[in-house]
Formats: C-alpha cells, sequence, structure tokens
C-alpha cells in the first residue's frame, strides 16, 4: 500500500532548551535520521512544523500548522491535509530510536481503521501511530474548540490499538518509542548500553 510520512517538528523543545529536531545521533540530526529511516517504507514525506523552508531536504515537503500554538495536534492535522495518500504514519522528530520497520507493521495492518496506535501496558504512542485522511474532520472539530489532547478524537474514529507482544516483535518497546525531552535524556541516549553490556558513544563522529 502506498502511504505517507508526517514528522512532527512544530515543538518548542522548551526542556531540552535546544532544538531537538536538529540534534545530532550517529552523525545525523534527529529530522535527517528520521527523514531517512522513513524513506524506506512510505512514498512521500512531509514534516509539520512552525516554518516552510527550516530544513530543506531533497524531496521533503514542510508545512506550517494551520492552528498554531495548539501542539502535535495540530501538526497531525496540517499534515493529513497535505499528504496525498489515505494513509500517513505520524512521528515525532524526537524518536531516535524509531525503527521503519514499525511505521511498515502499522500501515500494514490499518485498512479498515483510521488510527493504528501502539499501546504499552496501557500508554498509548499517538506520536508514533497511523492515521487515515478520516480523521481530519474530527481533529479540526477539536482544534476550533481550544482542544489540543491528541487522543481527544479518538472516540469519533475507528481505532485500532497494538499492544507489547505485536511490537515486542519488531523491537524492545522501551527504545522504539524512546522520546527525548531534556538534556539528561540525550545523555542516556548518547551512553546508551548496547547489549553485550559495552557502552557506546555515540558523541564520536
Ligand atoms: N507541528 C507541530 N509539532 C509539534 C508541536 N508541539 C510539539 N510538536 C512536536 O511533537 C513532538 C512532541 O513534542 P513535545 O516533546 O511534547 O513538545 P516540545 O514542544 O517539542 O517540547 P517542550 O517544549 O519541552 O514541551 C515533537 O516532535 C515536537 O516537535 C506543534 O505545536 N506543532
Amino acid at each position: 500500500m502506498e502511504a505517507s510520512g508526517i514528522i512532527l517538528a512544530g515543538g518548542c523543545s522548551s526542556r531540552m532548551g535546544t532544538d531537538k529536531s536538529l540534534m545530532v545521533y550517529e552523525r545525523q540530526t534527529l529530522i535527517e535520521r528520521t527523514v531517512n529511516e522513513l524513506r524506506k517504507v512510505v512514498n512521500e514525506i512531509v514534516i509539520a512544523s512552525n516554518n516552510t523552508s527550516k530544513y530543506s531536504i531533497p524531496g521533503v515537503v514542510e508545512v506550517p500548522d494551520l492552528y498554531p500554538g495548539m501542539g502535535p495536534l495540530a501538526g497531525i492535522h496540517a499534515g493529513l491535509k497535505r499528504v496525498k495518500h489515505q494513509y500517513a504514519f505520524v512521528i515525532g522528530c524526537d524518536m531516535p530510536l524509531f525503527k521503519a520497520e514499525l511505521a511498515k507493521y502499522l500501515l500494514e495492518i490499518c485498512p479498515g481503521y483510521d488510527v493504528v496506535v501502539p499501546q504499552i501496558d496501557g500508554y498509548g504512542e499517538p506520536l508514533c501511530a497511523v492515521y487515515s485522511k478520516g480523521c481530519i474532520e474530527p481533529i479540526e472539530n477539536c482544534l476550533k474548540a481550544g482542544l489540543r489532547t491528541v487522543i481527544m478524537f479518538y472516540p469519533q474514529v475507528r481505532v485500532l490499538t497494538v499492544g507489547r507482544d505485536e511490537i515486542e516483535r519488531i523491537g524492545n518497546p522501551e527504545e522504539l518509542f524512546y522520546n527525548l525531552n531534556t538534556p539528561e535524556d540525550y545523555w542516556s541516549l548518547m551512553m546508551r548500553q548496547n547489549t553485550d553490556g559495552s557502552l557506546e558513544d555515540n558523541r564520536k563522529c
């Protein structure tokens, strides 16, 4: 199935104190890394940010939020309005350990649903999930009403949740959904322990 990818990159990074999308992990900025991973599974990539030419990555479209200041939900909305395919895999730009296989799997099982969202031990991952164009109107209603919690519109659409067992076939959920918010999170990423117990210093180029 042909599908699109939407990268959310319109946040303030206030807890990090520096633009998360431009932080480096394994010699790439997080935005480049996310684009390169997504390219493996989608035909089109849209970055939803507060700008239209911040990254200038070849072949990647940038769109501004149509409801500025309304958080990631506004990014999902702007992205869905812009993409050409019925389904889009949405991912935050601050999830450095996300794998294309996860997007591929969620896109494979999405027909018949409007949202396919991982739910690990009761916690949803709405910023690493598939959304259909059928979500645009319900999201717009929330944004117009000043509601910015991403999952607020879920009761109005067809939602499939994907649990830990299924996600673990792809990778460790604690890694796949690891997201950066603070300098401490970034430090943990840099000094991440390999499976053999050794420490990998990911700052080195
Ligand atoms: N397009 C868009 N993306 C957003 C917006 N707010 C957050 N995001 C993205 O959503 C993801 C999760 O963002 P958060 O960590 O919750 O917020 P943040 O603003 O980046 O960081 P803080 O200022 O520390 O809360 C990141 O990829 C952000 O870039 C927004 O208003 N518009």
